[in-house]
């Protein structure tokens, strides 16, 4: 089949990619022509581990392409995908503006019959919405698709070939079978619903997990102050197959391009029918007070931070990718500026795109995790990159005004740190190590 992706963010260039490895024609389109040079210089917009190889490969068997001209493209295809951004509004609604915009552009290329496949993340009736737009454009039939998408950033194209489940909405039996063809060879679990059960359930999955997310750093706040270990807990918990042991790892809480706005526009989907979603409500609000446990960490070991020096490692909001789109570290750095800290931040692949979002005189940019913790008076782990892990972290102590290490992931074992010098504070573990006296559980006792 021949398809068109619009959109060259994650979604649409991963799935672009991914769909010409079952046989189809896929070219991708984006609007900033600057993306499309890159891509046909085989150089990917986005840091994704693989796609590089994947969009040469397919190039040069010429089964891929990218272009900017999405009439062309719409009119060659039989299939084509949604894929542009759906960001949150001020009032936390996503902003349809891309999305009916592409569409308007499609329904006025087509010449003849298609069908059109939503893979961005939209609110419920939107789907409707894109038809009418694409039928007050163009005279000739098509369906609409709703195809959520659930893929992870770092590990995209294996989420893409290997999914869970593929929801496809519909309201047009005819198109099952096409859709069938399409996703083939990605897995048998393909759910076939209605086209406002499917858009709910990309909400409803990014709201649970968020949920997850948020429970454990609320158990993770109580272990501290009675003294478990939250790692432990969270071990104990998922093994019951009810809960299962994924999205139980405690932090400084949620960021990226979409939980913190999936959450939020939910609350707004559920605010507009007059329901209030007050567990989610209690979701977003515990991510948010929980980047700031690492703040009350640095007080509480080394008191103001005015004239301190502080050493933040990593700054996407996880591993393996350079976005930092809602990256908790990006309040961290900054409350860490505001409170008079000098800050030396090292991240293996994200730095470029913190930097164009924030800079600031105070910040210390460093090429070396151990360059941004030589003479800070506290090192703080925001991003578990496996990077951090391979760190002799006794030399490094030895090279710190003062050894501590405030790990906001989790990241080291208690082995890893004993014997190294470092006073050590994680999320809802007990303390090791140091001086200075932290001790949640004393405080609590
Ligand atoms: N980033 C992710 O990991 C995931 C994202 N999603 C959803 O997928 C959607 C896309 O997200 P990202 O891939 O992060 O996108 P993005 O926002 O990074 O990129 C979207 C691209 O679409 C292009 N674009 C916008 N309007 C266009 C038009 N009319 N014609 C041609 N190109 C146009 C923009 O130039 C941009 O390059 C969102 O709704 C998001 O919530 C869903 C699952 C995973
Ligand atoms: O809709 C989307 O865009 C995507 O959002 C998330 O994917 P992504 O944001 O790429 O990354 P995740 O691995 O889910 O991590 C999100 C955030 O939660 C944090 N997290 C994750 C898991 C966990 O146990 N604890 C935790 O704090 C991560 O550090 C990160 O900041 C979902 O996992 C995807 O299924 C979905 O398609």
């Amino acid at each position: 089949m021949k398809l068109t992706v619009i959109g060259t963010g994650y979604v649409g260039l991963v799935s672009g990619v991914c769909f010409t490895l079952n046989g189809n024609h896929v070219v991708c389109v984006d609007k900033d022509e600057e993306k499309i040079a890159k891509l046909n210089q085989m150089e990917s917009p986005i840091y994704e581990p693989g796609i590089e190889a994947l969009i040469e490969m397919n190039l040069r068997e010429g089964r891929l392409a990218f272009s900017s001209d999405l009439g062309e493209s719409v009119r060659r295809s039989d299939i084509v995908i949604l894929a542009v951004g759906t960001p949150s509004l001020p009032s936390g609604e996503a902003n349809l503006e891309y999305i009916e915009n592409a569409a308007a552009e499609v329904g006025q290329a087509m010449d003849g019959y298609k069908i059109i496949m939503t893979k961005s993340t939209v609110p419920v009736g939107t789907n409707e919405k894109i038809r009418q737009i694409i039928a007050a454009n163009t005279p000739h039939p098509f369906d609409i698709v709703s195809a959520p998408e659930f893929l992870r950033e770092g590990s995209a194209i294996r989420d893409t070939l290997h999914p869970d489940r593929i929801i496809i909405g519909i309201d047009n039996p005819k198109v099952e079978p096409v859709m069938r063809e399409l996703h083939q060879g990605f897995t048998d679990k393909i759910v076939v619903t209605d086209i406002r059960s499917a858009e709910m359930i990309k909400y409803a999955s990014n709201a649970f997990l968020a949920t997850k997310i948020s429970f454990i750093n609320e158990i993770a706040n109580i272990c501290e102050k009675v003294g478990a270990d939250v790692t432990e807990v969270a071990e104990g918990m998922g093994l019951d197959k009810r809960i299962g042991s994924s999205f139980l790892q405690a932090g400084i809480g949620y960021g990226g391009s979409c939980f913190p706005k999936d959450t939020k526009a939910l609350i707004q989907i559920a605010g507009n029918v007059d329901y209030e979603f007050k567990l989610l409500k209690s979701v977003v609000e515990v991510n948010t007070d929980q980047r700031f446990m690492i703040l009350d960490k640095l007080h509480e070991s080394i008191g103001s931070l005015a004239g301190a020096m502080v050493g933040v490692w990593g700054l996407a909001f996880k591993p393996n990718t350079d976005d930092v789109r809602e990256s908790p570290a990006r309040e961290i750095v900054e409350a860490l500026v505001k409170e008079g800290a000098i800050v030396k931040v090292f991240d293996p692949i994200a730095a470029d795109n913190f930097r164009k979002q924030y800079d600031h005189p105070q910040i210390r940019w460093c090429t070396l995790p151990e360059e941004a913790a030589e003479g800070s008076d506290a090192v703080t782990l925001l991003t578990d990159w496996s990077v951090f892990k391979d760190i002799d972290l006794a030399k490094m102590a030895s090279t710190m005004r003062r050894p501590i290490l405030i790990d906001g992931r989790n990241l080291y074992t208690k082995a890893q740190i004993e014997g190294t010098g470092l006073e050590y504070h994680s999320v809802g573990r007990p303390s090791l190590g140091g001086l200075s006296g932290y001790s949640p559980m004393a405080t609590a006792l």
